[in-house]
């Protein structure tokens, strides 16, 4: 018998180890980050004002993200508790050329930068005389260059001082033990980091197909150009409802050249601010309806979400429907335990139904006896939308 072949599942480039995720909105002063942070978490927080720097503390803010077969098992189990999905998301103070050797508030910029999964860049396309903008006009290109830059340099300083380090460790270990060749191996990779950001105008770490021994080095390194990053353009109202702004497509030029692959979501800040100022659903939808545009706050908090390699899974009964989010490949044990430490640690198995099963059969009673309820074990791997039962030992 030819010998079973092992195909080993290719490993996630994370931004940041761990499971409480969260995005940071980024982008520099006055590009309405701090209104559409405010826009996303309904709330008035520290009111956006016309002035660089109005945001100095990160604000975070919990917001639902939308999905039909949340509301549908809300149908079926009518519980007394319904608990969504949530995207984490972080207002960050604007940037400014020069963050990454200290200026204006450069540091704690780059630091709240390093405590989030990924990045919502915000880009500022509209015209405003009002509004100051902090290089003088507005460019989208030179402001995606400006962070770009930065993010990157910041990497690069931190990546030559591991390898320094590194440099002095591994002199000092026996040359041919075991933890020299893998320190040796580490090295250079780190090395090859280092490369991949700086040589032919650099790229962002995110933007190679890193093997799955990289993977692991890069990972621990906790790159900030490591972290995916969605593009969100900020437009006026009329040229978001038009669908027509002399940037865009030179936006979408600059992506395809330097960081090809990444999303980019026109959007209007001031329309979205108009939006959430309304009452009522029906109210947003006639509004809507009548200048022939829609919100981008779905298509936003999805995107998000996706580019974290996010998924969720359900649990169900009268008393609570609750969506967990998990990174994919996460296996039972660490996704029961997202619920509760004793879930992982006292890990039996669980009990776990796809929801398009249920969504066919209608019921859990009838997708047991279509004997599409399975007992899955520690090996198990969560699927996006799994609906799930845990036992724990005593
Ligand atoms: N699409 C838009 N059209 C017109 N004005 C806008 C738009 N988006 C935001 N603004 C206005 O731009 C100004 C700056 O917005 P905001 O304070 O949210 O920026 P910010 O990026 O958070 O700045 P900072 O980093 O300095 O806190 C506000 O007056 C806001 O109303």
């Amino acid at each position: 018998m030819p010998p079973k072949k092992v195909v080993q599942e290719k490993k996630v480039l994370l931004g940041r180890p761990g499971n409480n995720l969260k995005i940071g909105i980024v982008g520099l002063p006055n590009v309405g980050k701090s209104s559409f942070f405010n826009v996303l978490s309904k709330t008035d927080l520290g009111k956006a004002a016309n002035f660089p720097y109005a945001t100095i503390n990160p604000e975070e803010a919990r917001i639902p993200v939308p999905d039909t077969r949340f509301e549908w098992l809300c149908d079926l189990y009518k519980p007394s508790s319904r608990v969504p999905a949530h995207l984490t998301c972080i207002d960050i103070a604007g940037l400014t050329a020069g963050a990454s050797t200290g200026a204006g508030l450069g540091n704690a910029f780059l630091s709240h930068v390093r405590a989030v999964d990924g990045i919502f860049q915000v880009v500022r396309a509209f015209d405003d005389a009002e509004v100051i903008h902090v290089e003088g006009d507005v460019n989208p290109l030179r402001d995606m260059e400006i962070i770009q830059t930065e993010l990157r340099l910041k990497d690069i300083e931190w990546v030559e001082k591991t390898i320094d380090n590194m440099k002095k460790t591994t002199r000092s270990l026996g040359s041919n033990s075991l933890a020299d060749k893998a320190k040796k191996e580490e090295l250079a990779v780190v090395e090859k980091v280092l490369k991949v950001l700086t040589e032919d105008g650099g790229k962002d770490a995110r933007k190679v197909d890193w093997n799955n021994k990289e993977i692991d080095v890069v990972n621990s390194l906790q790159l900030l150009t490591a972290k995916p990053v969605t593009y969100l353009v900020n437009l006026s109202e009329k040229d978001y409802v038009r669908k027509k702004n002399k940037w865009l497509a030179k936006i979408k030029g600059w992506i395809d050249v330097h960081n090809p692959g990444d999303q980019l979501i026109p959007f209007s800040v001031s329309l979205e601010e108009r939006l959430s100022q309304l009452e009522n659903p029906e109210d947003i939808a006639e509004e809507e309806k009548k200048i022939g545009a829609t919100s981008a706050l779905t298509k936003i908090t999805h995107a998000g979400y996706n580019s974290l390699e996010l998924i969720r899974y359900f649990t169900c009964g009268p008393d609570e429907v609750r969506a967990w989010t998990i990174r994919k490949g996460t296996k039972a044990p660490q996704a029961a335990g997202v619920i509760h430490t004793d879930f992982e640690h006292k890990f039996v198995c669980g009990e776990i139904m796809a929801y398009d099963d249920l969504h066919e059969h209608g019921s859990e009673t009838a997708v047991k006896a279509a004997g599409k309820l399975r007992q899955q074990g520690k090996p198990y791997e969560m699927i996006d939308g799994d609906i799930a039962y845990w036992k724990a030992g005593g």
